[in-house]
Order: C-alpha cells, then structure tokens, then sequence
C-alpha cells in the first residue's frame, strides 16, 4: 500500500486531525489512538509488535524501509506537518497507533514466574519520572507497571520518549487503590518507598512477590497508600538531601530487587 501518494496539504485531512488530537492526548477525537514521533521510536514500536495505523512523513523525505508495506503512509507538505507534531523535529517522521489492551494479569507475569515484582506509581505527575521508571522497570526484569488514579499516562509523548520504547513492551496497566490491595490476596507483599523511616532498603527481601510504591514528587505517598502497605522502604542516603528524585527511586529499589533475584 505505501507506495508514492499524494501530498496533503491540509490540517483539515481527517488523519491529520486525529495525529493532531493524539499529540495533544486527546483520545476521543484520536479514536483512542496514541501518536509517535521520529525513527528510533517508529523502530522500537515495530520491533515491539505495534499495531501501527498510519505513518506521517514529510514531503521531504522517504518513507522508512521498515514500514510494512500493509501499513497506510500519508505523505504531508512540510508545514502541515509540522503544525502537528509535538517537537520541531527534524526527522519529519510521525505515526498513529493502536495501544494494546493489557489487564493487572498481565502485570503479575506469566504463570510460570515464581514471583512478581512490580513498580507502582502512585499519582506519579512528571511524564519523564514515569517514562524512566517504565524503563527501569524493564531494564531490571519487573513483570509490570501500575498506574493509579491522577497519575500522568504512561502513553503521554515524553513519558514514551524517556522509556524510550519500554512502554510498548512492558505490561502498564492502570488500577485503583481496592485494586491494588486486592494484590495482597494474590501473595504480592506492597512495600511503600518513604524518603525516611523505612527499613533500609539492603535489608528488605525482595526476591519473594512484591510491589514498590513510588509517590508523587511533591507530597509523597498519600495516606490511603501507606495504610495498605505491608512495609515501609527507604534508600538510606548518607549526603544532606531530604528525599532522591521519583524516577531515581523507583530505578534504585528496582536495581536492589534485580540484584538479589539474581544473585547465585
Ligand atoms: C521526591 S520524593 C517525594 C518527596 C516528598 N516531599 C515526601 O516527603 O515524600 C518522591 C517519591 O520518591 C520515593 N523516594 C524518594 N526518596 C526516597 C528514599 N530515600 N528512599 C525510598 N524512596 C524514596 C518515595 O516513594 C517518594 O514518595
């Protein structure tokens, strides 16, 4: 299908608009659908089993090799294109696609994994803490992601752009609070992550199922969240600094859990 076409020269084309509509998280008017931008993220969806929709390229450059010949290809005059995508990005290079549907199962791992281990954000509101975290969280062999209510989408542009491409791969799955506690019935212990107080974080046994509870940037983890936890965890910091950034915190105890999972 994605042979050579015609240029569109106007915003008002209906993919264009419902680009526009996903750039800007609009998901009703983008039918649900989420937008990507630039090769290496094109590249890591398809290596990762994106159902892509469309692929947007500017008029000034070819259509990417990897682009299955299956998938729809809009050719758009250069300044429509740019008045749609999110960054003035140079690669003219732009696509929509369909996020998978992935429930808390998922998040739990296969049956076949002994022991879940899983990161949850809990109103978590920087889109490039989430990204990094998702990442982390890949990285150092999590099962899945949550999400709760209030926090930033794991779809948002800069949260994909700092996870740069985990949040294709990983499960990320929203959940609320009755949710999340109902993890404890399925064996997974919830260990809250305190900026202070908590069990040092080397002396906490990881390596049976459990979920870390990153908080929000500025409060913290909201009381409704620490009153479900099984423990409390704290990163001892030597230095004089009242608390490590989110991402960096998620990423550290991800880091601890991944060391003595793993440690012969
Ligand atoms: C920037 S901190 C929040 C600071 C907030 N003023 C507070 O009092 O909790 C964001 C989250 O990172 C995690 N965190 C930060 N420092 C930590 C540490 N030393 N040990 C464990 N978790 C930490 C906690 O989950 C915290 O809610």
């Amino acid at each position: 299908m994605n042979m050579d076409f015609n240029v569109v020269t106007s915003r008002a084309n209906a993919r264009v608009k419902q680009l526009r509509a996903a750039f800007a998280g609009q998901a009703r008017l983008s039918g649900g659908m989420v937008a990507i931008e630039g090769d290496h993220l094109l590249e890591e969806a398809l290596r990762s089993g994106m159902v892509l929709k469309t692929v947007f390229v500017s008029e000034r450059r070819s259509v990417p090799g990897i682009v299955p010949r299956s998938v729809e290809v809009l050719r758009l005059a250069q300044d429509v294109f740019q008045s749609v995508v999110e960054t003035q990005s140079p690669q003219g290079v732009a696509a929509l696609l369909v996020p998978p549907v992935r429930t808390l199962e998922a998040v739990l791992g296969a049956a076949s994994e002994a022991a879940p281990l899983i990161l949850i954000a809990c109103g978590l509101q920087d889109p490039g803490n989430l990204g990094t975290l998702v990442r982390s969280a890949e990285a150092f062999g999590a099962t899945g992601v949550i999400t709760t209510p209030g926090t930033v989408s794991a779809w948002n542009q800069k949260a994909l752009r700092a996870s740069v491409g985990s949040v294709f791969r990983m499960p990320v799955v929203s959940a609320t609070l009755d949710e999340v506690a109902g993890l404890r019935a399925r064996g997974v212990r919830l260990l809250a992550a305190v900026g202070a107080e908590g069990d040092a974080a080397q002396g906490v046994d990881f390596a049976r199922a459990c979920a870390l509870m990153i908080g929000n940037e500025g409060q913290g983890l909201a009381a409704e969240w620490l009153e479900i936890a099984d423990g409390q965890v704290t990163i001892p910091c030597p230095g004089p600094v009242e608390s490590l950034n989110a991402g960096v915190a998620g990423s550290l105890l991800l880091y601890e859990a991944s060391r003595q999972r793993t440690r012969v």
